[in-house]
């Protein structure tokens, strides 16, 4: 494995027409381009994960699993706006020589694929064999399936949407409203809005599993108690340990991020967006997704040419994709055994 950082001295303009005056890009790789440069599988991370797709993604990636290094060239980018190691808004602006915090400019998912895009530039690769994420990494690879339809050869992409719910936009305003409460996230200091940025990870964990699955693992076992349950202290225990890795700023850039995400935007409607779609393409969903529910994977694989539906039965809930490894090896197995159409 290795971690790099890309610098780029360039201005990179962003699509609401702000301009970042440089831009800083973290990225690990895993084993090595083959001579015909045709094993190379790129992930796109969602919301609060990090370059190292070995440590978040076991059971997929590493080696003894489906990717692994041995075979593939695996590539994956802390996305821009986050916190481990690519632009975002505890990065300093040169311009002021001051951290970003909230004037850190938004961006969108596109601004994320032309973020991968300098890098694949940058790595001399002109083929993704295969371009794969879940949640918001689903929403940057579909995205970038249909920015540069001739690079990506498969396509796969697990609990994620074409356009971002009002259901979902709801749950991250929420989030942003439990942020902007406490009085330390405008203060514009690394640390500000912890308090808040717990609340907001509680409220997230909401979307991320299900009525069963705390009915399972948080049940109370003392008929008599009356205060302190299991699932608050769970909650508090979540937030708690986000806070200790992540910042409020990157957060609530991450989650307008989510919430603007849209294919059509721009390109007529999301239908013929979808249509430009040239790779093959396995679209997955989790049975028990209340965030991301696979009425959006359907659509997803019905507007996209020739995709492939499939569906994980998962106790997990959104989380599934991140947890379920071993149905979506096989799935994954499946869908690949059928060569590309030349
Ligand atoms: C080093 C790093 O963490 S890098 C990881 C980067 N993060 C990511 O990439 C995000 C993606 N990952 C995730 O979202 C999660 O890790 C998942 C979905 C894969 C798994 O979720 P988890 O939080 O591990 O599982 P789960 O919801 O079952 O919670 C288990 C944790 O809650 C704790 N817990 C369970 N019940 C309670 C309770 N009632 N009170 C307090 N703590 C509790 C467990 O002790 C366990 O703690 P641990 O994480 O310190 O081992
Ligand atoms: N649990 C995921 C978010 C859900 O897609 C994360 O923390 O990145």
């Amino acid at each position: 494995m290795s971690q790099e950082i890309l610098h780029c001295p360039q201005p990179f303009l962003l699509e609401c027409g702000k301009t970042l005056p440089q831009l800083q890009i973290t990225y690990h790789t895993y084993g090595t381009l083959n001579a015909e440069r045709n094993n190379v599988i790129w992930v796109c991370h969602a919301l609060t994960a990090n370059a190292d797709v070995f440590d978040w993604w076991k059971g997929l990636f590493g080696t003894n699993f489906l990717f692994n290094p041995e075979e593939h060239f695996i590539i994956c980018a802390n996305i821009l706006g986050s916190c481990y190691g690519t632009t975002g808004p505890l990065s300093e602006n040169p311009e002021s020589g001051e951290a970003y915090f909230q004037s850190f400019p938004d961006i969108s998912i596109r601004d994320m694929v032309a973020a991968h895009e300098i890098l694949r530039q940058h790595l001399g690769i002109s083929k993704i064999n295969i371009l794969i994420g879940g949640s918001l990494g689903g929403q940057q690879a579909l995205e970038w399936a249909i920015l540069q339809p001739g690079i990506v050869q498969h396509l796969l992409i697990v609990a994620t949407n074409a356009f971002h719910s009002p259901w979902g936009i709801a749950f991250n305003e929420a989030q942003r409203m439990a942020i902007r409460a406490d009085h330390t996230y405008h203060l514009n200091v690394p640390d500000g809005g912890r308090k808040g940025l717990k609340a907001a990870r509680a409220i997230a964990l909401l979307s991320y599993r299900t009525y069963d699955t705390y009915s399972k693992t948080q049940r109370e076992t003392d008929l008599n108690r009356t205060d302190n349950f299991n699932a608050s202290s769970y909650q508090n225990y979540q937030g708690e340990k986000l806070v200790n890795r992540f910042d409020a700023y990157s957060y609530i850039s991450l989650s307008k991020t989510m919430d603007s995400h849209n294919v059509g935007r721009h390109r007529g409607s999301v239908e013929s967006a979808l249509q430009q779609v040239k790779a093959k393409t396995l679209v997955i969903g989790i049975s028990s997704d209340i965030l991301f529910p696979t009425s959006e994977q359907r659509y997803l694989a019905q507007h996209i040419p020739g995709a492939i539906y499939q569906e994980i039965d998962s106790f997990y809930g959104h989380d599934g994709f991140l947890i379920e490894t071993e149905k979506l090896t096989q799935l994954i197995e499946t869908f690949l055994a059928v060569p590309v159409a030349k």
